[in-house]
């Protein structure tokens, strides 16, 4: 595999980086902010309905002059370009990675291997829409005769977390069908879902990319012989349909081969969500608000695609990412959604960064040298404020946290969107400016607080603040603004890839457990007497199979 790539640690910007981190790591930021009265506003991109504002951040002028180097000495125009261009940047699996192809106006074409895959992307879409139309309108039945109410999505990973994801942010754009997900071969799990469903009105839709992931399989089987219970086997084709790329697979399972729903490999599972993977969303809220979805992104990608670095929201928000993690060797990055809509995108997020970034051998097969991939995780504020912001204000580590917020509600309701979007903005505040000694004795003398207690309490009550943050405000929660923001950390993670040198669109790391998990299942069914292990699984299979 003859790869020409870069450790990053190589490159005259990493060093100079080092030495400016040494010269700037111990500045608390609220100093910039005294120096400079125009930093916030310097530091703020406006796009469209997005405000960006990462001027809260533990960087200088001199610290993006020397990313943005990196960045160019890394090749990252070059890499964009080849993304777009539909190359076989996916190397470890020879496949390019264009998803951002399924989100594409008509009129553009994208050539993989020589053929512009458009128009076989808008016929599947059309595949969706006139599906979706039928079963939202009830013009397509059960076998009883009677309209759908219920939909099931069958998959996991990419097969799931997207498109539940989106089912949830988009609920209030969802129509008169209930959406379920049943992904984790925990039966517990497919039989709480499989209560709630009326078998003569519920459409199932089976989603994996390859047909052989064993969750999807298992529950797959489960949910039919279960179906099978009421209806019989020519029902079938009523109630299943399937997305894979895998036809025949999905033809040997028993789904009628017009209700398959084809799917790419240039196309990866994490990043499928504006595929036929998203059928449940377009089921959930309709085709034109999946529609419009894509064309957020699409528009996140124009703006990747030709933005000047400087200016470039993906491309910022990863060199800070790679600032923080490689330079001030942070442990974890926190997203934090200001909308209850948003409950599962940091769930979503870890997938699709942690699994394209978790990443110890380079682009040349080496291993590195340094931190790759990002460990993320969060929750909606304001609730996280009641969970894990005490660790974020006062803990011992640095978390730099993406503040994710919108102006407006859908609800409209002002009073309750004024309280929301109070602590959204003063949480970053707080996290900036912290609060000194004198303001803690100050306060506390003003509470009538003895001198002696002033002196127990003021060290526990001191916030150091100069903790990082980065505020991503936008209009409303719309189909297309979630598609922008969705396709922003899309290419955030490529840009990570790039800087650090790894292959992103790969994802080994995931096959070993399931290898092992394939040879104990043979073990628990006595298929096999039990091979060599080490004591502790020898023990603990052993102490299961007693049980069981
Ligand atoms: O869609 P499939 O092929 O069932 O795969 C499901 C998921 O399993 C993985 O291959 C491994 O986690 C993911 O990349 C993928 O999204």
């Amino acid at each position: 595999m003859s790869l020409k790539s870069i450790n990053p640690t190589t490159t005259a910007s990493w060093e100079l980086l080092n030495k400016h981190f040494e010269a700037v790591k111990d500045v608390h930021m609220s100093q910039w902010f005294a120096q400079n009265n125009d930093r916030a506003n310097q530091m703020t991109i406006k796009w469209e309905d997005f405000y960006i504002d990462y001027s809260k951040n533990r960087i200088t002028e001199d610290t993006l002059e020397l990313l943005l180097k990196l960045a160019d000495e890394t090749k990252l125009k070059e890499a964009i370009d080849k993304y777009f261009g539909g190359d076989i940047i996916n190397k470890t699996e020879n496949r390019a990675v264009s998803h951002t192809a399924l989100r594409c106006p008509k009129d553009k074409k994208v050539f993989i291997d020589g053929v512009n895959v458009i128009p076989e992307v808008f016929e599947v879409k059309k595949k969706i829409k006139d599906f979706s139309n039928d079963i939202i309108s009830g013009d397509r039945k059960g076998y009883t005769n009677k309209p759908f109410t219920d939909i099931v999505n069958i998959g996991i990973g990419g097969s799931d977390l997207g498109p539940a994801m989106v089912v949830d942010a988009l609920q209030y754009y969802k129509n008169q069908l209930t959406t379920h997900f049943v992904s984790n071969v925990d039966g517990d799990h497919v039989n709480e879902v499989i209560k709630k469903l009326n078998p003569e009105t519920t459409l199932f839709v089976i989603v994996s990319k390859t047909f052989t992931t064993q969750e999807t399989l298992s529950n797959s089987t489960t949910i039919k012989d279960w179906f099978l219970q009421s209806a019989s086997e020519q029902d079938i084709k009523k109630h299943f349909v399937a997305v894979s790329t895998n036809i025949e697979k999905v033809k040997a399972f028993g789904v009628a081969e017009a209700n398959i729903f084809p799917m790419w490999d240039w196309v990866g599972g994490r990043f499928s969500l504006w595929s036929a993977v998203g059928l449940s969303i377009s089921l959930s809220v309709g085709f034109e608000n999946f529609d419009q979805l894509l064309s957020g992104a699409h528009k996140m990608d124009e703006h990747f695609k030709n933005e000047k670095f400087e200016s470039n929201i993906p491309v910022i928000l990863a060199l800070l990412s790679i600032w923080y993690a490689n330079f001030f060797k942070c442990e974890s990055e926190a997203v934090i959604p200001y909308s209850q809509y948003l409950n599962q995108f940091a769930t979503y997020l870890q997938q699709a960064i942690m699994e394209s970034n978790g990443k110890s051998v380079d682009r040349n097969g080496k291993k590195v040298n340094y931190q790759t991939g990002n460990i993320v995780w969060g929750e909606p504020g304001t609730n996280s404020q009641h969970a894990f912001f005490q660790l974020i204000h006062q803990g011992t580590k640095l978390i730099p946290s993406d503040f994710i917020g919108f102006v407006k509600s859908l609800y409209g309701n002002k009073e309750h969107q004024d309280k929301l979007m109070s602590n959204f903005i003063a949480q970053t505040e707080a996290l900036l400016n912290g609060k000194s000694e004198e303001e803690v004795v100050l306060e506390l003398k003003r509470q009538d607080v003895s001198d002696d207690n002033i002196k127990m309490l003021t060290p526990f009550k001191v916030f150091e603040g100069n903790k990082p943050t980065t505020t991503i405000l936008i209009n409303k929660l719309t189909p297309e603004s979630l598609g922008k923001l969705i396709a922003l950390y899309e290419h955030k993670i490529f840009v990570q890839g790039v800087v650090w040198n790894v292959f992103s669109y790969d994802q080994f790391g995931v096959e070993l457990g399931k290898q092992l998990a394939s040879t104990i299942l043979s073990e628990i069914n006595n298929d096999v007497t039990i091979v060599k292990h080490d004591a502790s699984t020898k023990n603990i299979l052993e102490y299961y199979k007693k049980l069981t």
